[in-house]
């Protein structure tokens, strides 16, 4: 099948690399020094699903029409990459991998005559250099109708991708959105940090604060009618009890999380943004539960600190954990006698 990949990065590259090694006919867009060095030398997977280096076109747009196309920008650039190849993509179905509650509605937005669908990466990979990406914990795609009358661009899409990795198939978008969205609650610290993800759920502090930031997220979201679909570690079981169980018994959802993430370091997809110094994505995941909270007339502090010490972090550099720890302990639990301490001695340590 001739198949478009648009952000042939950590997700679009594996994608690509494997629909390129399973005899698809794949095209690729991608930009600066990573298209440089796809163009030249090649797009490399390594890791979770072996090696390949897939030797395909590559450019900054399209310049032909897919049968296929899958998009895998971060969500604020996806609207720009399909714009780019609007003409090509005309009607053409989209599949739209991304983070975040917003992908399908920037893709309706770009490509109003395209049938879509949803994607959800289970797997978690890392573009490590140009040209290269690894496959650090192999895991499923989900895929879930995105538009009306969709459902033979799902089958097309399955087909093209169920042999190359485990695809799930979902109904319900928008509940595997919200899925996923809690389960992003652990891209932020590392992003603040520079630590992996499983790092960060060692660390008695940030565990801490991150099970904070998930509870918030699950209130909001029950403030808000969202429902879970089951996605890995959580369904409406698991984020149930998040919201009422004490945060030190809370803390077990995201110790399974990172414990699904095997033993390769994950940094997370934020992480690589701050470390690559691009844009991060951080607006679309604890920024989405902001403005879902802020939507049913609520607020959410701790959600709200960290996004901000993503962007600071970004643009500044890494904080240290016991500096975030002291500066979530001062805003989320002033009456406790924890953050009384934290404040006392200017930082907490757990
Ligand atoms: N990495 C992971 O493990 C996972 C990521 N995800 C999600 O998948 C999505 C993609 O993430 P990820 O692969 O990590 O991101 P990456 O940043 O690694 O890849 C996105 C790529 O798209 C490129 N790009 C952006 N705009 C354009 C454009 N207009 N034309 C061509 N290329 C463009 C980027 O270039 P540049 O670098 O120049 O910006 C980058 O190479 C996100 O929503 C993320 O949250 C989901 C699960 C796991
Ligand atoms: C689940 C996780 C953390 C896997 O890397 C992810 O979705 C991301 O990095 O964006």
């Amino acid at each position: 099948m001739r198949i478009a990949v648009l952000g042939a990065g950590a997700v679009g590259g594996t994608l690509a690399a494997l629909l390129d090694r399973a005899g698809h006919e794949v095209a690729v867009t991608a930009r600066g020094a990573h298209l440089a060095a796809i163009a030249e030398r090649g797009l490399s997977l390594r890791g979770g699903w072996g090696e390949h280096v897939a030797r395909i076109p590559a450019a900054e747009r399209l310049d032909r029409s897919p049968e296929l196309a899958i998009v895998a920008t971060k969500a604020q650039d996806a609207g720009g990459a399909i714009a780019a190849g609007a003409e090509l993509l005309a009607g053409v179905p989209l599949v739209i991998v991304q983070n975040g509650l917003s992908g399908i509605d920037s893709a309706a937005a770009s490509a109003p005559s395209s049938p879509l669908i949803g994607g959800l990466a289970l797997f978690a990979a890392s573009h490590l250099e140009p040209g290269l990406v690894e496959v650090t914990a192999p895991g499923a795609l989900l895929l879930a109708p995105g538009s009306r009358g969709a459902g033979a661009a799902l089958a097309l899409a399955a087909r093209a991708l169920a042999p190359l990795l485990p695809v799930q198939l979902g109904d319900d978008l928008r509940a595997a959105q919200w899925s996923k969205l809690l389960v992003n609650q652990v891209n932020a610290l590392p992003a603040v940090t520079g630590l992996s993800v499983q790092a960060t759920v060692a660390h008695t502090g940030l565990l801490r604060v991150l099970t904070r930031s998930m509870q918030e997220a699950a209130r909001v979201a029950a403030a808000s009618g969202a429902r879970f679909a089951p996605l890995g570690v959580v369904d409406e079981r698991a984020v149930a009890a998040l919201r009422t169980l004490p945060t030190a018994l809370a803390a077990a959802l995201p110790r399974r999380m990172a414990r699904s993430m095997g033993d390769v370091p994950n940094p997370g997809s934020t992480l690589q943004s701050v470390r690559r110094g691009v844009p991060t994505e951080i607006d679309h995941l604890n920024g989405a539960i902001v403005d879902a909270a802020r939507s049913a007339g609520l607020q959410a502090p701790v959600n709200a600190a960290i996004t901000a010490m993503v962007h600071e972090a970004a643009a500044r550099g890494f904080l240290s954990p016991d500096e975030v720890v002291a500066r979530i302990a001062a805003i989320d639990a002033p009456q406790t006698r924890l953050g009384a301490l934290a404040r006392r001695l200017g930082g907490a340590r757990g």
